[in-house]
């Protein structure tokens, strides 16, 4: 299988080449050329199997052979050991017909875990197999950037940095960003917001030259197997619930567009799912381009789900991207559109064809708060704010025969305070988490400035000097 980039100009990849890749050269993001195909007796056959089985089937036909079927079930395996409930993503139900698919149970109680897990494995068995090391620099507004430093650190093939906005991720994000004491991981607060830290990423990965010197990959949802790795949780919740036979619904708290993109790809490759609902808080500039068609950019606003305070939703873009027929030419349009004035307007065509795909919802704060309190109250379930804002959204959908999964993506003890201001009750960290607030930090401050971060990387990344064809 082959992979294209969204903006139609760079070479078209291999599973392992997209892996290292991050960003294409164009600029764009990389998508499979055409999607598998998963037949209803296909997926009636993984029902009731471990999820690390349901993810080597669902993984295997996009990686293509470029891996070992046993390399990638070993790592499928040692990935989601690391979760700690037996089910890795197991289901909650919260009323007849609502559940809460949580996946949280990772090393670092986010979503993230579950994609982060198997990358660091895939990137390490790539780099190693040809004798390589990378220089990963990310972006986060809280959960990839603690995510990645857990899955990387202690690796000899990469070095990793992540880029946070300083001040605007709660003090357990910072935490399990701040606090690995291995050589290979850095974390850099920025003097800015994650719209910043992205466009900076972004940035270093268009300045070729650096990118070549330093052998620089991403593990932002940029990178096609965070996606893919995100579709296993959608295949293995709706059959839990009956899928192939019936459809199920799913609401999902939307910052970057990767998780409810991973939705739509399980979709396209033949999961039965009848709704696709994005989830916004304030920062809602998805909703507003459903509603509206304009894609334009506002202010970011601080709200108490800060890992969804986003504006610029990369995997939007690979969404267009097939909304338009897969028109490279139309993509750099609109996108050089979004760079020059902040704002483009979905084509109509492309437009109807979302519209038919997704529905989206914003939560204001007070929603948001008041979603947990009732959640607590009435279903006896302690949501975090992200969660939240989705279960609001999705309450919002009216009773229907069809089963809604609504996505955790956060343990609530990564957001004691808005937790505790909502319900009352403070979330403790897991015991195996404990002594986080006590570890010693190490980051470095640094402006929001693509120069300074650049040299930064450069004077710390051991990939110096080192090529990488990508
Ligand atoms: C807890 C949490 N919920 C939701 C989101 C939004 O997910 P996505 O960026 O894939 O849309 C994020 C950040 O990505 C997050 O960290
Ligand atoms: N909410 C994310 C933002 C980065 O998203 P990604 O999925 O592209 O890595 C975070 O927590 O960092």
């Amino acid at each position: 299988m082959k992979y294209v980039s969204t903006r139609g100009l760079a070479p078209a990849l291999g599973f392992s080449d997209v892996l290292l890749a991050g960003l294409a050269r164009d600029g764009g993001l990389y998508v499979p050329e055409t999607w598998p195909s998963f037949s209803p007796t296909d997926l009636s056959a993984l029902a009731g199997k471990p999820y690390d089985e349901i993810a080597f089937t669902v993984i295997r036909p996009f990686v293509d052979g470029e891996i070992a079927d046993a390399d990638l079930a070993r790592m499928c395996s040692e990935a989601y050991a690391t979760f700690r409930h037996p089910a890795v993503a197991p289901l909650v139900q919260t009323g007849p017909n609502a559940f809460i698919l949580e996946l949280f149970h990772g090393p670092t109680l986010a979503f993230k875990d579950v994609a982060m897990q198997l990358l660091a494995r895939l990137m390490d068995h790539v780099l190693s197999k040809h004798g390589r090391r990378a220089t990963i620099v990310g972006a986060t507004s809280g959960d990839t950037g603690g995510a990645a430093i857990e899955a990387f650190r202690g690796r000899a093939s990469t070095d990793v940095f992540i880029l946070f906005p300083k001040g605007r991720v709660s003090p357990v994000q910072q935490r399990q960003m701040t606090t690995a004491a291995d050589a290979n991981v850095h974390a850099v607060a920025v003097e800015g917001t994650f719209d910043d830290c992205q466009a900076i990423v972004k940035g270093l990965f268009n300045d070729h030259r650096f990118r070549d010197r330093v052998a620089l990959s991403g593990v932002n949802s940029i990178n096609w197997a965070r996606i893919v790795a995100q579709v296993v949780y959608y295949v293995s919740a709706a059959l839990s619930l009956g899928a192939p036979a019936r459809k199920i619904s799913f609401t999902v708290p939307t910052g970057n567009f990767g998780d409810v993109f991973a939705g739509y790809v399980a979709k396209k490759i033949g999961l039965p799912i009848d709704k696709l609902i994005i989830a916004t808080n304030t920062n809602d500039i998805l909703a507003r381009a459903l509603e509206s068609g304009r894609y334009e950019t506002t202010g970011v606003v601080p709200t108490q789900s800060p890992s969804m305070d986003i504006q610029v939703s990369s995997n939007f873009e690979r969404l267009l991207f097939d909304a338009t027929g897969r028109d490279g030419e139309a993509i750099r349009r609109l996108m050089d559109g979004l760079g020059q004035s902040g704002a483009f307007t979905i084509p109509a065509a492309a437009l109807g064809a979302i519209r038919e795909e997704f529905a989206a919802g914003r939560t204001s704060e007070a929603e948001t708060a008041e979603t947990m309190r009732q959640m607590l109250a009435e279903a006896g379930y302690l949501a975090d704010p992200h969660t939240a804002v989705a279960l609001s959204v999705a309450a919002r959908q009216g009773d229907s025969a069809t089963p809604m999964v609504t996505l955790s993506t956060a343990h609530p003890a990564k957001f004691p305070a808005a937790v505790e201001a909502a319900t009352g009750v403070r979330p403790a960290l897991p015991v195996w988490l404990g002594d986080l607030m006590a570890k010693e930090e190490r980051f470095s401050v640094l402006p929001n400035d693509i120069g300074a971060i650049a040299r930064f990387v450069e004077a710390r990344a051991r990939a110096v000097g080192e090529r990488v064809e990508t």
